[in-house]
């Protein structure tokens, strides 16, 4: 009987456990037919490509973004593809009245809205932080007050039409790593914003679904600009990125994760292993990430030659610039 226990109760888990997810719903385009969503940043980047997946679904499309050229661009593509509407609000997201008003007209133009997807990212810089405090207010303002202002906006129409708020981010979100100081501020408090957020919908039944996107590296023009030399990373295709989240918000998932073996499984190092996967950090090339792997294992083996064997000046030193130098 004992033995049975020990086989019965671990099977029963594991049929379950599969049932749980096997049974989960699949994406179908139409679930976005006729949809009323508003996405930023939709100029350039993934938020481009959204609108073209969104366009070809046949969704009512409000872009924005400030480059007014690209937009008006992005739009009439929006309609070829099939579109069911596609119009644009230029301006910039670190004016907080600016935001308000994007949410304004999807009220008036489209009269209410179904999905909020946030995707706009202020330019920032690839490097250690060079103590410009000033930079970091104004990206908090763009990159996260203006999220917050257009989820407040935007709230009553979307409990009226039991919608989803999407909000962008990225691995620089969960896990701290060199380099990315400010934008990595930025979008950790999108996390305790959204996630908290979340929590408080569900205690009041609120139907308005919010999914967090963690995305590694992916190959719009100004990250790889930006980071392309330095990382060993290849990027993902901005197309497949942009799809895949608006499956997960089409799905009502709480969190995504793209591409799901560089984003979710060193996540899983994080909880197990952190110290791990600070050494590693955003993987500079195998050979330098090989290097900083060994000496973890000789400091860890060997923890009497620790103090401080990771400072330079006021500012960690990295593993890559460590393995340099
Ligand atoms: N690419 C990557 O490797 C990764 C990207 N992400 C996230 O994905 C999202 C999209 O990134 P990505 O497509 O690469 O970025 P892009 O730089 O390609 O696009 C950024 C968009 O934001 C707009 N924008 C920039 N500044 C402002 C502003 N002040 N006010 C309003 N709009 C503004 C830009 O248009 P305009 O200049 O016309 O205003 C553009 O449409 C971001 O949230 C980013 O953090 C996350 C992880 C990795
Ligand atoms: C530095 C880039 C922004 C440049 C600019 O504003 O002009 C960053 C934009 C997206 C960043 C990447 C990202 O978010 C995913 C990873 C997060 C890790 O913490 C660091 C590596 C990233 C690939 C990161 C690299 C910097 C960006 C390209």
């Amino acid at each position: 009987m004992g033995r049975l226990q020990k086989i019965l109760i671990p099977s029963l888990g594991l049929v379950l456990a599969f049932w749980f997810y096997s049974a989960r719903d699949t994406f179908k385009p139409e679930m976005l037919r006729g949809k009323r969503v508003i996405v930023t940043g939709a100029s350039t980047g993934i938020g481009e490509q959204m609108a073209y997946h969104l366009a070809r679904m046949g969704s009512h499309l409000l872009l924005t973004a400030r480059t007014e050229a690209k937009l008006q661009n992005v739009v009439r593509r929006c309609l070829e593809l099939g579109a069911a509407s596609a119009r644009f609000v230029s301006g910039t997201m670190e004016d907080m009245a600016f935001a308000q008003h994007v949410v304004r007209e999807a009220q008036t133009t489209l009269g209410g809205l179904d999905m909020l997807i946030l995707n706009h990212v202020g330019a920032s810089y690839f490097g250690f932080f060079d103590g410009d405090v000033e930079h970091v207010r104004k990206l908090l303002e763009i990159n996260f007050l203006s999220y917050v202002a257009m989820t407040t906006s935007a709230l009553p129409m979307l409990k009226e039409s039991e919608g989803s708020i999407v909000v962008v981010s990225s691995m620089a979100g969960k896990v701290g790593f060199p380099f990315t100081v400010p934008y990595s501020a930025t979008k950790f408090a999108l996390d305790g914003f959204f996630s908290s957020l979340r929590q408080e919908f569900t205690i009041q039944s609120i139907n308005v679904s919010i999914t967090l996107c963690i995305l590694g590296f992916i190959d719009t023009e100004r990250a790889v600009r930006a980071a392309a030399e330095v990382l060993a990373e290849r990027p993902a295709p901005r197309d497949e990125c942009a799809l895949e989240i608006l499956k997960g918000a089409a799905l009502r998932r709480r969190e995504l994760y793209y591409r799901y073996s560089s984003t979710r499984l060193p996540l899983l190092l994080r909880d197990c292993a952190a110290e791990l996967l600070d050494y590693l950090g955003p993987r500079p090339s195998p050979f330098l990430a090989a290097v900083a792997a060994a000496r973890f294992v000789m400091r860890w083996r060997h923890p009497q030659g620790q103090s401080g064997a990771r400072s330079g000046g006021s500012v960690p030193c990295s593993p890559r610039l460590a393995a340099e130098q």
